[in-house]
């Protein structure tokens, strides 16, 4: 008996991990919803947007309101600062947190690669950064036959037009996607490439990439496709543990660009910080 009121008197020292959240769009409204209606062991104590006047009523539905903080401080309130604002925000959001020590969740992972000497800060301060899965698949594979040893991954990206337009790669050369009516290969290259010139569409590519063989190793195929409705994602791996090769059709959210798992992933994630069971890598 004893023993057992020792175990819950241990459970309830243990506090609550405080979550920050840059920007609410099409991911961090999920986000922050999934976080109010509870996870265990998680509050959403703090959001960072650019416009609060725009989320006020997002922000007034949720049970228990989060201070609104300029975007460069979510790491002096939180313990776990999610990113999900555009990437060019990265350094501000995630440099304050992983100096204080806290973890940093990124899905711009596209533009940690230019910013790569976070990881460096994090490790100097008991900081870390945390990439999802996201709109991906199977990161969990890739994590585990890169512990041997991965000879190459190959993956393909299609996307509808609407989840392409404005894309660097595509205003800088000039390409019309406008008026295709059949599968156009924009681009083919290493990932560090494709997240320069689609900074917000091949995130995952990026993701793919710092799980397997790096950015300059990962070869990326990017097609405009005006047969497709989806995002669709394949992934060729090949191993001396496994062969194996992946596939994903991502149904767009609000953000055409997005798929709408993005978020649901980065609430799997923060489900597992205090889960009792976790299940995948
Ligand atoms: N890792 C992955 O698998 C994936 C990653 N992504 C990436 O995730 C990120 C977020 O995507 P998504 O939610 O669809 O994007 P959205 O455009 O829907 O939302 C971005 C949000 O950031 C806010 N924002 C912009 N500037 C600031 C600022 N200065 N301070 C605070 N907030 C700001 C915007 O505010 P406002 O509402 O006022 O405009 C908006 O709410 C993007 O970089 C995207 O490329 C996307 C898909 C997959
Ligand atoms: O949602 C997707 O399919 C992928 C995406 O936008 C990204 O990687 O940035």
């Amino acid at each position: 008996m004893a023993r057992r009121w020792d175990v819950m008197t241990e459970r309830k020292a243990v506090s609550e991990l405080r979550v920050g959240i840059a920007g609410l769009g099409s991911i961090g409204t999920k986000i922050a919803t999934a976080l109010d209606q509870g996870i265990e062991g998680l509050t959403l104590s703090a959001i960072a947007v650019r416009d609060p006047a725009k989320h006020q009523a997002l922000v007034d539905g949720l049970r228990r309101s989060p201070t609104i903080v300029p975007i460069d401080q979510l790491g002096d309130v939180a313990d776990i600062v999610v990113e999900c604002a555009p990437s060019q925000h990265l350094r501000e959001i995630v440099e304050p947190a992983v100096r204080r020590g806290k973890s940093a969740v990124v899905v711009s992972v596209g533009g940690l690669l230019d910013n790569f000497d976070l990881v460096d800060l994090a490790r100097a301060n008991g900081g870390r950064i945390i990439v999802p899965t996201g709109a991906l698949i199977g990161l969990d594979a890739v994590n585990a036959a890169a512990v041997g040893t991965i000879h190459s991954v190959k993956m393909v990206t299609r996307k509808p037009i609407d989840g392409l337009k404005g894309a660097p790669f595509i205003v800088e050369n000039n390409i019309d996607i406008d008026n295709l009516r059949e599968p156009l290969k924009l681009f083919e290259g290493t990932a560090r490439e494709a997240a320069k010139g689609f900074p917000a569409n091949l995130n995952v590519a990026v993701a793919l990439s710092l799980a397997g063989v790096g950015p300059d190793r990962t070869q990326v195929q990017i097609w405009a496709d005006p047969t497709v409705t989806r995002n669709v994602h394949r992934i060729e791996v090949e191993a001396d543990s496994a062969r194996f090769s992946m596939s994903i059709e991502n149904i767009p959210s609000e953000n055409p660009k997005t798929g709408l798992i993005t978020a649901l992933s980065v609430i799997a994630l923060l489900r597992k910080q205090r889960a009792t069971l976790c299940v995948g890598t």
